[in-house]
């Protein structure tokens, strides 16, 4: 039956009795795609008849979708016209793991991070009506997501809103791992209040009908506030936001949920339709282990097991070192916001949980949370993607660095991501972290130095970031294990004109880099910067003097990076030294590799040595007067090229 589906009117034609089966292909077929591409499974296979019922209901591209986070959206992909597309999935040129509005018509929002589905839905709302137009707007958003702050700011932004705005809440008690808090505990009360009432669809609207008692009883319901009244009537805390409750719905049952849609497009003014699916669903190991089928790397079907093994990664070193922190550092305390296996602290969680906190999808608290935590005497290393960081620039700014308050911020996904792509990469935190008064910033190249600065940094004060890439930690380079010294780089080789200026995870490929130069006659400086913020500036000048030439590298956004530091010191102290940046340049970097990403951006070790060689000056005397030297520039592509400008 999936091949009669290649566009969104093709869904209304299969007759509804044969949908559960269609339910069934479209699972066999991500189970079979995602386990040779990699991908987000659990949720996926969880959101199939929720996608099939409101494609059913809806018309796109007219009618407008929003998918929160967007990693469960893949069923509305297929059904939209691109499933012949899965094969690339992630990859480079193929589509995207996300919602994209270039790659769809029916793709209304681009996202990637949580809780932003509602906003976005309610500004949809608010357009159509002031300009009149006549389209349905459908938010569809995970528990997991109804756990970050923005989803209540609009929600209580909604809540006065005359004309219809549907939302979906997918509840499959999960986040990645089992949600946490109030509105965890909240949804669970409601699903066992409806199994216990035998109530599956609102039941004010229900009493609304009963002839004379009605309308009076389902006020007097709403007024009252005890706990009893909130039992019995699940959704009060939407309804009493002046949000229309509909639920819970069982989320594979798409004649029920089909016709609660239909009802919800009739109501005028915000409502919420509360539909309960499974994680994993269809799939017996995604079912077992929905976190780790989250976000999965290609596995063997019949186990479920990865089929690559990979060396161990920076998150695995962090979650080591703060194993062992943990015993030795009765002070240190961790905090995640909702990614706990993804950040590595499984198993500190299980070993001190008291002193572990999962704050929920709230990166904006987490901070000022570990503000408090700080002062009132306790270590909080806060351990949060670089991408997902962003959101709280202020509290960074505002709670922890204005009061130079010691916070550990362990910026794990820092650089280039690979498969998530644009939404995902950190590539910004060098940027962000480095303008902020007080801060300390700092980057290993490998996982001892990792170790090292993991202690380092618990025993320092004031703020301090390290930031570490996704994938397998590099461990190379063992021979150079110097000390850490506040502020203080490490020269990793000593050469001459050409002084290679390497931040992080930079500093193996510039290795790779000056071996490979080494070959044709050129010897480059390696500095392995080691703090980015503050950096070390006698060495700097010491470097300028010695040196016709410094060159950056660092996987980080070319503005306000390391890099333009680097330039506005060298022309602060006038350093006669020309002072060149490697960097991301201008522009978001879409899903595919980590190597490719770092090809076209320049920031492999080939791109690295090309731009060296783009000096002749430099090139060894021989080989210019023998006309040896060939022509780089043109065999760069022209992504490299761009870049290589810069
Ligand atoms: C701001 C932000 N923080 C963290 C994440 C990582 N993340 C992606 S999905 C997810 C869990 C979402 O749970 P839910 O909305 O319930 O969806 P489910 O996975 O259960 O389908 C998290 C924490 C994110 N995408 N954005
Ligand atoms: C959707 C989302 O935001 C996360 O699931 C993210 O994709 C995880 O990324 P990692 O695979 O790097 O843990
Ligand atoms: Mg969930």
């Amino acid at each position: 039956m999936l091949e009669q589906i290649n566009g969104p009117e093709d869904i209304k034609r299969i007759p509804e009795q044969r949908l559960p089966q269609l339910a069934e292909e479209i699972r066999k077929f991500l189970v079979e795609k995602l386990s040779e591409t990699g991908g987000h499974l659990a949720s996926n296979l969880g959101t199939v008849e929720l996608t099939i019922a409101l494609h059913r209901v809806l018309n796109l591209p007219n009618d407008k979708l929003i998918w929160d986070v967007g990693h469960q959206a893949y069923t509305h992909k297929i059904l939209t016209g691109r499933k012949e597309e899965f094969d690339r999935l992630r990859m480079e040129g193929g589509i995207s793991g996300f919602p994209r509005r270039t790659e769809s018509a029916c793709d209304s929002f681009d996202t990637g991070h949580s809780s932003t589905s509602i906003s976005a839905g309610l500004g949809y709302v608010q357009a159509r009506d002031l300009k009149s137009k006549d389209y349905t707007v459908v938010s569809v958003i995970g528990d997991g997501a109804l756990t970050g702050g923005m989803a209540y700011e609009a929600l209580n932004n909604a809540s006065n809103l005359k004309t219809n705005f549907i939302i979906v809440l997918n509840d499959n008690n999960m986040s990645i791992s089992p949600s946490v808090g109030g509105i965890s505990s909240y949804l669970a009360e409601m699903r066992t209040a409806s199994a216990y009432t035998g109530l599956k669809t609102d039941v004010t609207t229900a009493l609304e009908k009963i002839p004379g008692v009605g309308k009076g009883m389902v006020d007097a319901i709403r007024k009252t506030k005890s706990s009893i009244k909130q039992f019995v009537i699940p959704g009060m805390f939407f309804e009493n936001m002046g949000i229309t409750y509909l639920g819970p719905v069982d989320g594979h049952d798409i004649k029920t949920m089909t016709r609660v849609f239909q009802d919800a497009r009739r109501v005028e003014g915000p409502v919420i339709v509360h539909v309960i699916t499974q994680k994993g669903r269809g799939y017996l190991p995604a079912l077992r282990h929905p976190s780790r089928f989250h976000g999965t790397s290609p596995f063997e079907i019949d186990t479920g097991i990865p089929k690559k093994h990979t060396k161990p990664t920076w998150t695995d070193i962090f979650s080591t070192v703060m194993r062992k922190m943990g015993d030795r550092e009765p002070d240190v305390v961790a905090v995640t916001a909702a990614m706990k296996e993804g950040v590595g602290l499984k198993r500190f969680a299980n070993m001190f949980p008291e002193r572990f906190f999962d704050v929920g999808i709230a990166e904006a608290h987490a901070v000022t949370f570990a503000a408090g935590l700080s002062l009132g005497g306790l270590i909080p290393v806060v351990a949060i993607y670089s991408t997902f960081l962003q959101r709280a620039f202020d509290q960074i700014i505002h709670d922890v660095c204005m009061q130079n308050l010691h916070v550990v911020f362990a910026v794990d996904r820092a650089g280039l991501v690979g498969a998530d792509g644009r939404t995902h990469q950190g590539v910004f935190d060098l940027s962000y972290l480095g303008m902020m008064p007080n801060m300390t910033v700092m980057a290993p190249k490998n996982i001892w130095e990792l170790s090292d600065m993991m202690k380092y940094a618990v025993h320092a004060s004031g703020p301090v970031a390290i930031r570490y890439p996704r994938g397998e930690a590099c461990d190379g380079m063992k021979e150079h294990r110097e000390r850490i010294e506040p502020h203080k780089a490490e020269v990793i080789h000593r050469g001459e004109k050409i002084a290679i200026l390497a931040v992080g995870n930079m500093v193996s490929t510039a290795g790779e880099a000056v071996r490979d130069l080494q070959r044709q006659g050129i010897n480059p400086t390696l500095v392995n910067m080691r703090f980015v913020k503050p950096f070390d500036k006698e060495l700097v000048k010491e470097l300028a003097l010695s040196h016709d030439c410094l060159i950056t590298v660092e996987e980080n956004a070319i503005s306000g990076g390391f890099g333009e530091q680097i330039l506005v010191y060298a022309e602060e102290e006038k350093l006669k030294v020309e002072v060149e940046i490697m960097a991301v340049p201008d522009q978001f970097v879409s899903h595919g590799s980590v190597k490719h990403q770092q090809e076209i951006t320049g920031l492999d070790t080939q791109g690295i040595v090309s731009r060296i060689l783009l000096h002749e000056r430099f090139h060894p005397k021989e080989k210019i007067d023998a006309k040896e030297c060939t022509n780089e520039e043109e065999s760069l592509s022209e992504e490299k090229l761009e870049n290589s400008k810069r």
